[in-house]
């Protein structure tokens, strides 16, 4: 049977001044309608290139991604990617930013009437659309990524992808967005797969994390199943020796593939 995603045999090698270099080999994985995947590994281990290749920003060399069975060969509105360093345009207000998107996907579509009112749906879903007037440069980092994350949904995209988007901002705004992610993913049932270094992140968000051995040729070393209820609330897991079982397999796995340099 064929999943909705499908990454299949997925390699690529890099020509470099040095010679080639394979970042990635045989990286298979099959991701259902709705499911969050975190891909978690140490530095240097492929998760951002995976990313891109699935975004089409990036060709495989060896093998391919099917997306409801199309072959993914380019960069397209049904795969919206968020970035650690927003990338919000800043001459543009918190509103432009995201009907430039809508505008761009959504033309042909909704009327310009429909285009405002869903550009201010996905504002509010992420609580800015009282910043809506604001530019970048007048916002906090978080609130940031939170118009990135806006844009990304308005889009509607099939696959969210998001590379540590979380991962240059403090504790509490991490939490919070955090939060914020995991209520829109269980209101829109988005399929979503997320980078992260967070070991906390990756178990209280993903219904599979994926963790990656380390390059060169970087595959798939072991896919934990987080079988946690949602929704989940961060207060009451910190006591679940489930989440904490789940949590020390993780920490295992990346203890057990630290670079030689981290290893104490
Ligand atoms: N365009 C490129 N040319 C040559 N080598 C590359 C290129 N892009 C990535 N690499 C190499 O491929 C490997 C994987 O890089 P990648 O950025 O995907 O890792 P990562 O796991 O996302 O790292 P980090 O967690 O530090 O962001 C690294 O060794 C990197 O140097």
């Amino acid at each position: 049977m064929s999943a909705y995603l499908s990454i299949e045999n997925v390699g690529i090698t890099f020509k470099t001044d040095k010679g080639s270099f394979c970042a990635l080999d045989d990286v298979r994985l099959r991701i259902e309608k709705g499911e969050f995947i975190s891909v978690i590994g140490h530095s240097g281990c492929g998760k951002s290139t995976l990313l891109n290749i699935v975004a089409g920003l990036l060709q495989a060399t060896e093998g391919g991604v099917l997306l409801e069975g199309r072959e993914v060969d380019s960069p397209g509105p049904d795969r919206a990617v968020v970035f650690q360093n927003h990338s919000l345009l800043p001459w543009l207000s918190v509103y432009d930013n995201v009907r430039m998107a809508v505008d761009k996907v959504l033309s042909k579509t909704k009327t310009k009437a429909e285009r405002h009112d869903w550009t201010m749906h996905n504002l509010s879903l992420v609580r800015m659309d009282q910043a809506k007037d604001k530019k970048p440069g007048e916002i906090s980092g978080g609130m940031k990524q939170r118009v990135g994350i806006a844009r990304a949904l308005a889009m509607e995209p099939k696959v969210l992808l998001l590379d540590e988007p979380f991962g240059a901002l403090d504790a509490l705004t991490r939490a919070h967005l955090q939060d914020s992610l995991m209520e829109i993913h269980h209101r829109l049932g988005n399929t979503v797969i997320m980078i992260t270094h967070d070991v906390d992140e990756s178990v209280l968000l993903s219904d599979r994390i994926v963790m990656m051995n380390n390059g060169p040729a970087a595959t798939i070393g072991q896919i934990l199943k987080i079988d946690l209820e949602r929704p989940r609330r961060r207060v009451d897991l910190a006591a679940d020796p489930h989440y904490n079982l789940l949590r020390a397999e993780v920490l295992r796995f990346l203890h057990g593939h630290a670079p030689a340099s981290h290893a104490a």
